[in-house]
């Protein structure tokens, strides 16, 4: 595995490294034990969501794992490299860091905010620039209109992405993120992890994003770590599992009364639990495409106030699925 950040791969290139927290654990100076004890295996490429009530520990571990808050004990493994000992600066360029309102430097450039790190690493200014560029793009910001401006002539998605833009620069091999879309409305929010789950999809970092919001846990994890306090390890499993089967009653707690219409969400609609089709069925009833989720299918069938609906794939009608049935896919095992 090639961990250097002096040499910037081409957007799009995989270079992810897994990151391994081996019995972790913070005591800060005034006696709080933020972490007693964790231990977590994130897999290279993966998107792994931090969860859990407010003081658990989880912006602590955050902070370990690129080394701004020392660990009290244990060990961290960045593929397979023990990185609880390696000069913390050197460290902090192979690892991106994105945090709530961004913290772009105001009398900086978009193109300068987004060249610190490759700036950091000397890299030459042609190949600086063309990657800044190149990233700008990538993050659905035109260099030419944004690059020379301020952060305060941007509104507070476009920083978002400007944060996301710099993380990414130097092309590292973790991507850190704490609470990276709260301080934006809803329907930005929306948007942006849309685009972030399509960034991430060309990019494939490991990426570890701390958020007390549940369903932007359902969206984007791949797992999900709840964690209670002391930074305690509930549960670690993909959104379905933790919502369909919860393994304490922490999480059942936490995930709340309606985990039943979350795990819809996470739900694919799968061609071989659909009903054929019947022959009067696919003139008039209400359709929603095969690569959508449950979820979006018992939206359609609740605005449009039908008991049935076809599922079409490449629009051509594949089989048909009743209210009922996407009811029993939204019932909890657990
Ligand atoms: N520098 C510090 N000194 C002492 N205690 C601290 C320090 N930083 C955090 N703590 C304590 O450690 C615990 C964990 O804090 P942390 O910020 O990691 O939690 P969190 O889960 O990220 O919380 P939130 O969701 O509220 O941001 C809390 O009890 C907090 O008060």
């Amino acid at each position: 595995m090639d961990v250097t950040p002096e040499a910037p791969g081409p957007a799009g290139s995989p270079r992810a490294a897994s990151i391994s927290l081996h019995g972790i654990q913070k005591r800060y100076p005034n006696g709080t034990e933020a972490v007693r004890e964790l231990s977590l295996d994130v897999r290279a490429g993966e998107l792994v969501v931090l969860i859990g009530p407010s003081g658990c520990g989880k912006s602590t571990v955050l902070r370990m794992i690129n080394r701004l808050i020392e660990p009290t004990s244990g060990r961290i493994m960045l593929g397979d490299e023990d990185v609880t000992d390696v000069d913390p600066v050197r460290l902090r360029r192979r690892i991106g860091y994105v945090i709530q309102n961004v913290g772009l430097f105001p009398h900086q450039t978009v193109r300068a905010n987004v060249a610190t790190v490759p700036g950091l690493l000397r890299w030459p200014k042609g190949q600086t620039r063309a990657r800044v560029d190149e990233l700008l793009d990538l993050v659905g910001l035109d260099p030419a209109q944004f690059g020379g401006r301020y952060p305060h002539e941007l509104s507070g998605g476009q920083r978002q992405r400007v944060g996301v833009a710099r993380a990414l620069a130097a092309d590292p091999v973790v991507l850190l993120m704490d609470e990276p879309f709260s301080a934006v409305d809803p329907i930005v929010r929306a948007r942006l992890q849309e685009e972030f789950l399509r960034l991430q999809a060309e990019v494939r970092k490991t990426i570890v994003l701390v958020t007390h919001d549940l369903d932007e846990a359902v969206r984007l994890g791949d797992r999900i770590a709840v964690l209670s306090q002391g930074g305690h390890l509930e549960q670690y499993d993909t959104p379905a599992a933790l919502l369909g089967a919860p393994a304490t009653p922490f999480v059942r707690e936490f995930v709340g009364a309606d985990r039943g219409i979350r795990r819809l969400v996470v739900t694919p609609l799968d061609r071989d639990s659909l009903d054929p089709l019947a022959g009067d069925t696919a003139t008039d009833l209400p359709t929603v495409p095969l690569d959508g989720s449950a979820y979006d299918a018992l939206g359609v069938l609740l605005t449009s106030g039908r008991d049935r609906l076809v599922v079409t794939d490449d629009g051509r009608p594949v089989g048909a699925l009743t209210r009922q049935r996407l009811l029993d896919l939204g019932r909890a095992t657990g």
